[in-house]
């Protein structure tokens, strides 16, 4: 509905006069029509402001109000809001007993409501009110309640009023030192929330623990800040207690007159209320005068006898039994719903166990999951590795079985001289121009003579050594640049560059008696070798490399026709 309750809270705390007429104003507006729980809140921050303000007539508005709220919607917090309003102004009338009743009845039926917010403000209402009964013990236990719930709360406003509360019961209490601490913490908050009005009432209120102790010139300073904010808002239960405190400080200063007119300016305010508390504290301050002033006078006792019997009047709670039994009743309720809140938080504690335990449980999967697909990953690239290794060693195997096959391929298995495809292939190379003048190129064609009969009658093991043997010789008489080839059988071609027909005719002859030399033997004989050899010289005749072999061949056909063991040069 737009409306700020909590600056509300504030503004009503402050000026409470302002607030009660705000307050009444937006009631009649219709701000909360339908809003039952905001009414309520809006009812009971008019409530305390009326308290305060001892405005009796608002107050009963107020409560009846609340009430009407809580019967119509069966609101058991409203009817005890209310129950804590009627119990603290019975308290400050005096009826500390039935006031006392009535908060902890209120009280004990709040605790029994799940409601967070109200139980704080019941705590804070049962502090109040003992502190209000002069019971300051009791307040201290409730008021340390209340400081536990604000803080946990984390509300500012909370922890100042227990700083606030704290410090009335410890001032109660009759431990000033303490007390002034407190004052002092609350004044922070105060500042702190901006609410100088309530911090101006807090430095008020700490002026009277500074007179106990008889830091008598701070606490007219104190005083004095209070009866300013209380005049600014026109507040006379304010402006009567803060002269009343400033006649004290006078009192302890020796500035009677001053303190006389505070006192009966403060007299003159309080006549109108019904605070028999107040009121029998400034006659007591009025009896601390005039024994100052006059000695002990008639007129001395008097008004010291007054004083005491209205402070008796307000601190009579008659039989204690009731109080007693319900005190009892709160405590025991209070310790029922700690142990809820303790098991509640139990739960919670094994809810939030065992979610982290799954949580560990399912980082340790991933965690696993994670190593083992290092893992993989690992012996993969170890596998990759190994197996690019195998594959290089593959493919260079590969390459040196191509190398040995190529070599094989143009070399004769038994003499180990190239064969006669390695000739085609070099012949092909070396073969000049047919019109070249390169005319010196010699091809000779030899074979073993009746070869087969060595065969046959050595064996063909021999046959073989014969023929490695042969290779090897014609290897070793032909030039540098010559190639000898196995043609087949017992058949070797020799191919010469630049030998000339003489060099060639020199050259197979050496050949031809190098062979019929050679001192062969097999089973303790002599074996004799021939050779035949036919000559071909590259010529104007020789048109291509199987000509030039035919040419060859010719001549060693005639060479073996001739008997054999001869040289043979194929015509021009
Ligand atoms: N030991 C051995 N013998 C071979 C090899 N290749 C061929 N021969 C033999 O060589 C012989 C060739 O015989 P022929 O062609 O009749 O010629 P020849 O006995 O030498 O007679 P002419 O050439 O006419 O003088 C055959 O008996 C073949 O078996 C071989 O690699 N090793």
């Amino acid at each position: 509905n737009g409306f700020d309750l909590a600056q509300y809270r504030l503004r009503a705390a402050t000026d409470r006069a302002a607030g009660l007429e705000e307050g009444w104003r937006v009631l009649a507006d219709g701000v909360f029509q339908g809003n039952p729980a905001g009414e309520r809140m809006l009812l009971w921050y008019m409530g305390a402001a009326a308290i305060g303000a001892s405005e009796d007539d608002a107050l009963d508005a107020i409560t009846t109000r609340l009430e009407r709220l809580a019967r119509e919607h069966e609101d058991e917090v409203a009817r005890s809001y209310a129950g804590f309003l009627r119990g603290a102004r019975l308290i400050d009338a005096g009826d500390a007993r039935a006031g006392l009743v009535m908060v902890l009845e209120a009280a004990n039926r709040v605790f029994a409501q799940d409601d967070p917010l109200a139980r704080i403000t019941a705590a804070g209402e049962l502090c109040s009110a003992y502190i209000a009964a002069d019971l300051a013990q009791t307040a201290l236990e409730h008021c340390h309640r209340y400081r536990r719930l604000a803080q946990a709360s984390g509300d500012a406003v909370f922890m100042a009023r227990a700083d606030y509360l704290d410090a009335s019961a410890l001032s109660r209490a009759g431990q000033p030192q303490q007390a002034i601490e407190r004052w002092q913490g609350a004044r922070q908050h105060f500042l702190a929330l901006g609410l100088k009005g309530l911090a101006a009432r807090t430095a008020g209120s700490m002026a009277g623990d500074l007179i106990i102790i008889e830091r008598h010139a701070e606490a007219l300073a104190m005083a004095q800040e209070a009866l300013d904010a209380a005049i600014a808002v026109s507040s006379p239960i304010s402006m009567a207690i803060s002269r009343g405190v400033r006649a004290d400080a006078l009192v302890g200063l020796k500035r009677y007159d001053e303190a006389q007119t505070e006192l009966d300016q403060a007299l003159a305010l309080v006549a109108p209320m019904e605070q028999p508390l107040l009121l029998g504290d400034l006659l007591q301050t009025q009896a601390d005068l005039l024994l100052a002033v006059e000695g002990d006078s008639p007129r001395a006792r008097e008004v010291q006898a007054r004083a005491l019997a209205l402070k008796d009047t307000g601190m009579h709670l008659g039989d204690g039994q009731e109080l007693e039994s319900l005190e009892l009743k709160f405590r025991e309720r209070e310790q029922q719903l700690q142990i809820r809140e303790l098991e509640t938080e139990k739960r919670a504690q094994e809810l939030a166990l065992e979610q982290a335990r799954l949580e560990a449980e399912r980082s340790e999967a991933a965690l696993a999951r994670q190593r083992q697909v290092m893992w993989a990953v690992g012996i993969l690239i170890l596998a990759l590795i190994a197996g690019l290794a195998v594959v290089i060693r593959l493919l260079r195997a590969q390459r040196r079985l191509a190398e040995a096959l190529r070599v094989q391929a143009y070399r004769d298995a038994l003499t180990g001289i190239p064969n006669r495809r390695a000739l085609n292939e070099l012949a092909g190379a070396l073969l000049p121009e047919p019109d070249s003048e390169e005319r010196g190129h010699v091809l000779m064609m030899t074979d073993l003579d009746y070869f087969k009969s060595i065969n046959d009658r050595y064996g063909h093991p021999f046959g073989d050594q014969v023929l490695a043997t042969v290779a090897e010789l014609l290897q070793s008489l032909v030039p540098a640049t010559a190639l000898v080839t196995r043609m087949g059988g017992e058949e070797f071609a020799l191919l010469c560059p630049d030998l000339g027909k003489a060099g060639a005719i020199e050259l197979a002859s050496s050949i031809r008696r190098a062979v019929g030399s050679l001192v062969l033997e097999s089973r303790g004989e002599r074996v004799l070798v021939t050779i035949s050899i036919g000559v071909a010289v590259f010529g104007p005749g020789t048109r291509d490399f199987s000509a030039w072999i035919r040419a060859a061949d010719a001549a060693l056909y005639r060479a073996k026709a001739a008997g054999r063991n001869c040289v043979e040069l194929a015509a021009d």
